[in-house]
This record gives C-alpha cells, structure tokens and sequence, in this order.
C-alpha cells in the first residue's frame, strides 16, 4: 500500500519563494510508486492543497487530513520542504508532535533552538566547537553603535537573528555603516544577531541520518562572487559552488568531523546544512545551522547528493523511511 505524504511549503516568511522551488524539487523526485504526495501550502492566507485545475481544499487543522470528495486524507509522514517560520523553527513540529504525524526534520525543540542564531553558536561553542564572537540585539531594548563597536572588531556580519537566505543581512566594513545594516535587520526580525567576520575559506556541510546511523554528504566549497554569500550569489548565480570540495585530507577530516559532532550535539535528524567558515591558522568556525536545507535547482544539498552517486529519488526516500521508523 502506498503511503500518502504531506509535503509542506510556503510558509510566513520571505523565504516562502525558496520553499515553493524547493518543494518542487522534493515533489519531482519523490518515488510516485511508493508515496501518494500532497503539496500542502501554508501561508499566512490559509493551510491548503491546491488541485490541478488550481482549486483549493483547506487543511482540517484539528488532525492535518483532507477530505477530497468522499474521501479523508490520512497522512503517514510529513515531508518538510518549508523554510523559515513556521516549518524550521519547531511551530509545526510541536502541533505534528501534538496530532502523533511523523516528519522528516528535527524535532520541535532542535529547531526552536537552531532557527535562533545566537543560541545555535552558544550552545555549539558549549560543545567544543568554534564560532564567531557576537553581540546580540533586541527591537525593544535600547541598543548604543558605539558600544557595539566597541565590543567587536570590524568587519561585522548584521543578521536577523532568526532567518535565512540571506535575507536582510549586510556586511559591514565601517562604522557609519553600522545603524543602517541594523535597521535593516531589524524589518525581518525582532532579534539581530552582529557577527565578528572569520576570515578564511567558505564550506557548507550536509549531514542525515539513514539506517539509524550519521552520514556525512561530499563537502561543497562556496565561491561567492559578490562580497559574501548573499541572495543573489544564492539563488541568481553569483557564486561557484565546488562539490567535492578540493581540500587535503586534514580539512576534510576537520571538517566532517565538527559536522557530525553538530549533528550529535543537537540531536538532529533528517537532513541538516552546516555552514562553516575555515580559518587558515585555527580551523573550521561555525556559522549556522540549517534543519531545512533548501532543495531548489541552485541549492547545495542536491549537488552534494549527487556527488554521492546517490539520486535524489533515493535520498528523499531513506529520509523518509528513516523518519516513519521512528515512529
Ligand atoms: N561571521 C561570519 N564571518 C564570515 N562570513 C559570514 C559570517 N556570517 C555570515 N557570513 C556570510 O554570510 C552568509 C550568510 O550567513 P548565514 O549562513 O548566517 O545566513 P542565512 O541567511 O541563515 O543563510 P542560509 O541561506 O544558509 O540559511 C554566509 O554564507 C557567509 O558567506
Ligand atoms: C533555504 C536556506 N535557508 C538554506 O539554508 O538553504
Ligand atoms: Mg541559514
Ligand atoms: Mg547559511
């Protein structure tokens, strides 16, 4: 009997257009001989499964079916394809945990704790590994420039603190730059995370689970072709991205081994994105962690899937056997 699938997109942040090209991935290369696979959109405008002629059925809310006609939808798993808020940041994991509907991201408490930038690197720096020196903002609590300045060197990464892509970031070189990158933090979140810049060489790191055991994907080297990784290096071609990465052994092994410690440390599961910056005299430096790792065309996990030998039908199919033998 096929297992019928609820994969979510959308979402209630700005990065709702990446969940949608994400998603589309995800839906392209989920096998149609095992799995039923419904889109289900949540946006701030409702929860709903869009039919081919582009009819809508809303989400009953109280359990997550649908009724189709004469029939109930039941769903067996969720596949997550959603980034940001509500679907990384542990809103629906919490309600799937509440109805007993297994999904394929990190539990509700992992992604509450890793969507929150400042705790994400406070509680890896607890674990041994190593991140950027930072001073964290709040919308409501008056905040000094100076001080700030005063409390870090230049450069500077200013970030919405829960957030993604991204969106809403700028790099700071000078200090009259400063009150206009928080400002401009500030729009996407309530929260802004300023950020020591490490200098050195860009990696982003997949990690999953499959069979119960870690697994590390081939590690990709970012290239950004503006002043750092931003949208449009992301999503419009402004990058190189070199999967495997060309990097010695030590590297390699540097590297893999501080993803899978992550990956330990926060009790993850499913497939996670770790993005690292490699000092030359220290070694890898955390930056974040993704529990939603984009999925589109351009993203990193499909390359380094690939570069697997694996197909992408296979991968999304061990992430979700492995999430319904959980449960
Ligand atoms: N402390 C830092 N030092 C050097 N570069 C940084 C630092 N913080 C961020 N960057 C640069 O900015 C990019 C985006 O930062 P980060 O990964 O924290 O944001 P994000 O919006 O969550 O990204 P994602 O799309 O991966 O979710 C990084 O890929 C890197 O190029
Ligand atoms: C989707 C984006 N936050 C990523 O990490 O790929
Ligand atoms: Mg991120
Ligand atoms: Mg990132």
């Amino acid at each position: 009997m096929k297992k019928k699938i609820a994969l979510i997109t959308g979402g209630y942040s700005g990065e709702a257009v990446i969940s949608y090209k994400s998603a589309r991935t995800i839906y392209n290369h989920l096998d149609k001989a095992k799995y039923d696979v419904y889109t289900i959109d949540i946006n701030p405008n409702g929860w709903y499964f869009e039919h081919e002629d582009g009819q809508k059925t809303l989400v009953n809310r109280e359990n997550f079916t649908l009724t189709l006609g004469a029939e109930l939808v039941q769903f067996d798993a969720v596949f997550v394809g959603l980034h940001g808020t509500p679907g990384e940041d542990g809103k629906l994991q919490g309600y799937f945990d509440m109805i007993g509907l297994p999904y394929t991201s990190c539990n509700a408490a992992t992604s509450a704790l890793t969507f929150n930038k400042r705790y994400t690197v406070a509680v890896a720096a607890m674990g041994g590994i190593q991140v950027a020196k930072s001073v964290h903002l709040f919308k409501h609590t008056p905040y000094d420039v100076n001080k700030i300045l005063g409390r870090l060197q230049l450069p500077v990464f200013v970030k919405p603190n829960n957030g993604g892509s991204s969106i809403g970031m700028s790099k700071v070189s000078e200090g009259t730059q400063l009150a206009a990158a928080l400002d401009k933090a500030f729009r996407e979140d309530d929260q802004v995370l300023v950020e020591e810049m490490i200098s050195g060489r860009e990696f982003t790191v997949g990690v999953y689970k499959a069979g119960g055991a870690i697994r590390v994907l081939p590690i990709t080297e970012i290239i950004a072709h503006n002043e750092f990784f931003d949208f449009e290096a992301k999503y419009e071609g402004k990058s190189s991205e070199v999967t495997p990465a060309d990097i010695d052994a030590a590297w390699k092994e540097a590297l893999e081994d501080a993803a899978r410690r992550i990956y330990e440390v926060f009790n993850c599961s499913g497939v996670v994105r770790i993005d690292f910056i490699y000092d030359n005299e220290t070694g890898p430096h955390m930056l974040e962690i993704n529990t939603v790792p984009g999925q589109s065309e351009a993203s990193v996990i499909p390359q380094q899937v690939r570069a697997a030998g694996m197909t992408l039908t296979d991968f999304y199919g061990s992430l979700l056997e492995e999430c319904l033998s959980r449960s």
